[in-house]
């Protein structure tokens, strides 16, 4: 097997503390005379990564969870403080906004600069040229000095750049929330091709939907450590799970704070029935959630709809946009969707059923409504759902139950 294209191994960054200036004059005492700097401020803890080529990888985190510092240390801009990383191949990174770019040159001119700097000059780069000034589509700026750029044009420039390069690794950080709509889609199809054609990506982003359609592995970095690693789905979701419980008001602060969401849910009733108070049912029985969805701007909501056992767990979740349902149209700022799980294979137990509206894109949670049910039932089995199943290797006529 071919060594992985990127090699992280017990990788951290760290810095000196500096609150003051006196601070700055401490620490450089405390390096002259002891050669150590104990006083300092971890960023990124113990991370271990390896990237495959062909792979893509999502990289994501909140604000400051050291998403950047970890790009930085792949691409050799910062060293690390302990661990190592190795790359073993030709990349091409888009990182800080402008960052290589010269604000005195035009655009034409940083292209061919760029270009160079990556082996690609002379009439290779005439030739290719059209195709570069095509794909940034800044149309007379190109001529400009890139300090007159806006943020998006810069990013439309260096991504037409390593678009042209094809480099065997891509790292790109937040990218496409710069550019406009129009730009991003034409990064995504380029992206996507890339990918198809053996390329390799490491993409930071706070769009799920962008980190979900783009790549099949993801990494969260929670507080410079990496909380969750593996499917990009497995991961998002839980990032996801975890925003929502943090922004999840608290009930008596809910009523307050709806109001203000893009969506919030009106009301929740179970089998008919709008009431704090558990619906009692039987195994088997039919359970059906009705639901109304506010939606500030008249935007279309997607439904979501889960089913959690009291404790938290999540036993199973739908969205009317996952089975590409439209909810209906009440007025000019509401909606409704029903959904009926007919024979519940639900076990006996407590349970609650969860609505939240999502955006019509489906990605983002925003309120949460719930509303207990208690299922009754005479059985041994235990778990939390019955899965449909036949003993193979029996004879009927037993004891069983
Ligand atoms: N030169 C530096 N000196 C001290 N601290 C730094 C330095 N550079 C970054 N940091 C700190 O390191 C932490 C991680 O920053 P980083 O930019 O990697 O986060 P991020 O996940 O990329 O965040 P964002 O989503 O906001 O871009 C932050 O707390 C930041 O303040």
């Amino acid at each position: 097997m071919s060594a992985p294209l990127i090699e992280a191994r017990g990788l951290g960054k760290s810095y000196p503390k500096v609150h003051r200036s006196s601070d700055r004059l401490r620490a450089l005492g405390r390096l002259l005379f002891s050669g150590v700097d104990n006083d300092r401020i971890s960023v990124l803890r113990d991370v271990n990564l390896e990237v495959c080529r062909g792979e893509s990888l999502g990289l994501i985190g909140e604000n400051g969870a050291g998403k950047s510092t970890l790009l930085k240390l792949i691409t050799g801009v910062l060293t690390p403080s302990t661990g190592s990383v190795n790359v073993n191949g030709e990349f091409g990174a888009l990182l800080e906004l402008g960052a290589g770019f010269h604000p005195e040159y035009s655009g034409r001119d940083n292209i061919a600069m760029s270009a160079a700097l990556h082996g690609l000059e002379g009439a290779e780069l005439r030739r290719r040229l059209p195709e570069i000034i095509a794909f940034a589509d800044i149309g007379r700026y190109i001529d400009e000095p890139v300090k007159h750029y806006s943020s998006g044009m810069v990013v439309r420039l260096g991504f037409a750049v390593i678009a042209a390069l094809k480099p065997d690794l891509l790292i790109t950080d937040e990218v496409l929330a710069v550019g406009d709509e129009s730009f991003q889609k034409k990064c995504v199809q380029w992206m996507k091709d890339y990918l198809a054609g053996g390329g390799t990506l490491i993409l930071v982003s706070h769009s799920m939907y962008h980190v979900q359609k783009l790549c099949r592995h993801a990494c969260w970095l929670r507080e410079g450590e990496v909380a969750m690693a593996g499917d990009v789905f497995d991961v998002t979701q839980a990032y996801l799970a975890y925003h929502e419980r943090k922004s999840a008001p608290q009930p008596n602060q809910r009523e307050a704070t709806r109001g203000n969401l893009e969506f919030s849910v009106l009301d929740v009733a179970l089998n008919d029935v709008d009431s704090e108070t558990p619906l009692l049912l039987d195994s088997g029985e039919t359970l059906k959630v009705r639901a109304r969805i506010r939606s500030r701007d008249g935007r279309v909501p997607s439904f979501a709809i889960g089913v959690v056992r009291a404790d938290g767990t999540p036993v199973y979740g739908v969205s009317t946009d996952m089975d590409g349902c439209v909810p209906q149209r009440l007025g000019e700022n509401e909606y409704a969707c029903e959904l009926e799980f007919a024979d519940l294979a639900l076990l006996p137990g407590a349970y609650s059923v969860r609505v939240h509206p999502m955006d019509p894109e489906g990605v983002r949670l925003f309120d949460t409504l719930e509303r207990g049910v208690v299922v009754r039932g005479a059985t041994r089995e235990f778990g939390m759902v019955r899965l449909a199943h036949r003993w193979t290797h029996a004879r009927s006529g037993g004891n069983a139950s």
